[in-house]
């Protein structure tokens, strides 16, 4: 399938689908397509007569030069697998086509954007996404888009923006993408070796534990997020947070009671910065 380059070369595609009251998905992604992305573009080609895969590495939401400098980039591997899947566009527009010259604009979702991811990235990394998904959004034009659970404290802000600027996408949600052995499928993963990747087991380990103990009836949320931060640290990770929280803010919770709770870890292992989360079990 050829890619699509232009904006002008993808509305000629999406155009005639829209017209014919045709349902348009959008899958956007930074590339090196694993499970997790084909899981989406499945999903995605299951309810739309057009799936528009995007592949572009953001540069705005990188806060660290040398994480987008060794981003990996299989662009030819990713066309095969996203054709395969159910993609039938795929849109992988350069800089300069996303941020032209005389670009100023700057979008910002408050609150959710604040704490950990944003806090441990910077500001300018949820800046950057919610840019480029606004952005993305105007091009590609979704009926519906997907979006990965991995990756949970983005989906809120996404939720946020869309629901806050009268986006009209519905935004659905995949469930995260493991590997036999509970390590969430990520592009940066092949970026571990043989020590790194056994250490990297320690996080969905230390958030089972928490589900586990969750399920049992402790309510306690810093205690629980404690324990899980044992596991990772005792695997040899680096912490960078562990705790409980409100699936929708993101705030920190204290007890679980009766409400919607996620677990979600970041850690260092190796030259390697991973994210999990796990969705704990209501408490009647
Ligand atoms: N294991 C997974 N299961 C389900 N969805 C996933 C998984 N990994 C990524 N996604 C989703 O795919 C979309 C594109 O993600 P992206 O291209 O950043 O891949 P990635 O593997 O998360 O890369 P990385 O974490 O290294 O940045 C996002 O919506 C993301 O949440
Ligand atoms: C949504 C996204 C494609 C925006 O660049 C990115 O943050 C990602 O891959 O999750
Ligand atoms: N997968 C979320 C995008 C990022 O890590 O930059």
């Amino acid at each position: 399938m050829p890619v699509i380059r232009t904006l002008a070369e993808l509305r000629e595609r999406t155009e005639p689908v829209r017209r014919s009251a045709g349902r348009i998905g959008l899958v956007a992604t930074m590339g090196a397509l694993h499970e997790g992305h084909l899981s989406l573009i499945r999903a995605a080609a299951a309810e739309c007569e057009q799936v528009v895969v995007t592949i572009f590495v953001n540069p705005a939401q990188f806060n660290d030069p040398g994480d987008l400098d060794a981003y990996p980039r299989t662009e030819d591997e990713d066309v095969r697998l996203a054709t395969e899947a159910g993609a039938t566009v795929i849109f992988a527009p350069g800089p300069e086509e996303v941020y032209p010259p005389g670009f100023v604009t700057a979008v910002r979702v408050g609150g959710v954007s604040e704490p950990w991811e944003g806090a441990a990235r910077g500001a300018s990394h949820f800046d950057g996404v919610a840019l480029v998904v606004a952005k993305l959004f105007g091009m590609v034009t979704p009926d519906l888009a997907w979006f990965g659970q991995k990756d949970a404290q983005q989906v809120a802000v996404v939720r946020r923006l869309v629901a806050d600027l009268n986006i009209p996408t519905a935004i659905r949600v995949a469930p995260t993408v493991r590997e036999a052995d509970g390590l969430a499928m990520s592009s940066r993963n092949v970026r571990l070796d043989a020590a790194d990747r056994e250490a990297a087991l320690s996080l969905s380990r230390g958030l089972r534990l928490v589900a586990d103990r969750a399920a049992a009836g402790d309510t306690d949320a810093p205690a629980l997020a404690r324990a899980g931060r044992a596991v990772v640290e005792q695997a040899g990770a680096e912490v960078e947070y562990f705790a409980i929280v409100d699936p929708g803010t993101f705030a920190e919770l204290d007890d679980l009671g009766d409400r919607d709770a996620l677990a979600i870890v970041a850690a260092r292992v190796g030259q390697v910065r991973l994210i999990d989360n796990w969705e704990l079990p209501r408490h009647t």
